[in-house]
This record gives structure tokens, sequence and C-alpha cells, in this order.
């Protein structure tokens, strides 16, 4: 890769007691590039998510945003510092309408603090407004303009998970982490995905890295892709690198699931 990096992972590992798992890794993401993590089943790659974003401590190993070290932050400061991300299941506020969801997520860089608020002092206010003026900008770009004060709960299934793009948006990331972003998304849905993904990129200039098992998606909007196995990092390169990589066959075929995760017109080699 030659484009300058946004991030540099170097050889980070996460052992949980005696099982290793994510070994060894290292991973750059290029600057304003769209890049996928895959891998079979249980191969690490949300435990590596974790490890970028704070909620796990790497064993050993090293996580630099743009230079700066993020290794020790908790995962508000690793928000803080440029990083956003959405979660494998769905995790909105149901009872909150979708304004509401964004705001709250917002929350980190909102400015005032607790005795602002409390007392409702202008500063709180003014802090408050410029989050709602956000997540109204937000939803508008991803589609969600009309469900602004529905609640997160009645929206579609698709509506719900583009709405946690735009929350994991509001935080002004310089990159947003999917994990599985197209997961229970019916055809439609993933092609709308898609196109939002690839909007984020070029109209917000954000970095955006993937774990997705929808290989089809993955392979037509990834620029690099990384590929795990039982922790360990088997390939990486271009998409047409990856799928013809006899390790990746081997790693999806030798496990006798590849029909279903590999995608039968996605194979490699097909
Ligand atoms: N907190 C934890 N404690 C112990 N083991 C864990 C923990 N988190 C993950 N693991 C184990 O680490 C391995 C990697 O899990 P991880 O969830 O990162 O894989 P994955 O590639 O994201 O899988 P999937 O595609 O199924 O989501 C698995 O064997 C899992 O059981």
């Amino acid at each position: 890769m030659t484009a300058a990096s946004i991030l540099d992972v170097q050889h980070v590992t996460k052992q949980f007691g005696g099982l290793t798992a994510v070994n060894d890794v290292t991973m750059q993401i290029p600057q304003a590039s769209i890049v996928s993590v895959i891998g079979p089943n249980g191969a690490g790659k949300t435990t590596f998510f974790n490890m970028i974003t704070g909620i796990y401590t790497p064993t050993s190993g090293a996580v630099r945003l743009a230079g700066r070290e993020l290794v020790g932050l908790r995962p508000d400061q690793v928000t803080e510092a440029g990083i956003a991300r959405t979660f494998q299941n769905i995790r909105l506020f149901s009872t909150m309408t979708s304004e509401e969801n964004i705001m709250v997520g917002r929350h980190a860089r909102l400015r005032s603090g607790f005795v602002d608020a409390v007392l409702r002092t202008r500063k709180f206010r003014e802090a408050e407004q410029e989050a709602r003026d956000a997540a109204r900008i937000m939803l508008d770009f991803v589609g969600l303009g009309k469900w602004r004060q529905e609640l997160a709960t009645n929206l579609p299934y698709g509506d719900q998970r583009k709405l946690e793009i735009a929350r994991a948006l509001a935080t002004t990331p310089k990159l947003i982490l999917l994990d599985e972003p197209a997961a229970g998304m019916n055809p439609r849905e993933t092609e709308d995905l898609k196109a939002l993904i690839r909007r984020i990129r070029d109209e917000l200039g954000v970095t955006v890295c993937l774990i997705e098992h929808d290989m089809r998606l993955v392979m037509t909007l990834s620029e690099y892709i990384t590929v795990l196995d039982y922790g360990s990092k088997i390939s990486e390169g271009l998409p047409h690198q990856v799928r013809n990589d006899p390790r990746v066959m081997e790693a999806y075929l030798g496990r006798g699931a590849a029909a279903g995760e590999y995608g039968k017109e996605e194979r490699p080699n097909a």
C-alpha cells in the first residue's frame, strides 16, 4: 500500500486465558480508503475491532491513529480521538426517537458539562441545539430525514442499521468501523448500504473499515482486504488477489461451511 495510513496496527495479540483470539496481526488502513476484514466465524475479527476501539487492551502490540497511540485509551477517548464504530447487533435506544439516538451518540462532542445540563445554562442550550442540528444533517445524509421524530424501534430493519451508522458519523470520526453492517439485510437494503458506504468516503472523506460476511459486498466495495483465520492474518491485498489466494479458499472451504459463507457466485477461482 502506497497511500498514507490513517490507522497503523502493529503486531497486536489478544489472549483470553489460554486462547489466542488475535495473533500478531499487523495492518495498515490507507487514508480515505474502504477496506474489509474478513474470515470464518471465530477468526478474531470482532476482537480485532475491540482492540482498536479500546474495549479490549491488546496483550501486546500497538494501534496508532494518524500517529497517535491508542492503546490504553478508554472507548470514549478513542471516539474522541476520531474512531467511531457500529456493532454486530443493533444497539439503538428503542424508546428514543431517531434524532435522540444520534444526539446521544454525539454526547462525546458536547462541550457543556453536568452542571450546565442541570442548570440548563445558555452554554448547555447552545450545545444541545448544535447536537440537534448535527443529528438532522446526519439523518438527511443517510436518507432517514423522514424518520427524525419516529421511535428507533419503529424503523424498518435496514433503516435501523443506517441510523446506527448516522449515530457513529455524528461523532465526526476520521475512521468508521462497521461490524457486519449488511447482516440480516435483503439484497435491496445491501445495495443501498453499499451506496451509503461509498458516499461516507467520497462526500465526508471518512475512512471506512468493515467486517463483513457478504462476499459479494466485500469484493465489490473494498479496495483492500485483510483475511484472518484462527486469529492470524493469512492473506491481504486487492479483492482479486484475496479471492484467488489458496489459503483463503482453504480457510473457508476447509470448514465445510463455504457454500453459505463465501457465497456461491463469489467463490474464489469461480
Ligand atoms: N471476551 C472473551 N473471552 C473469551 N474468549 C473470547 C472473548 N471474545 C472472543 N473470544 C473468543 O475469541 C475468538 C475470536 O472471536 P471473535 O468474536 O473475535 O471472532 P469473529 O471473527 O468476530 O467471529 P464472528 O464472525 O462469528 O463474529 C473466538 O474463539 C471467541 O470465542
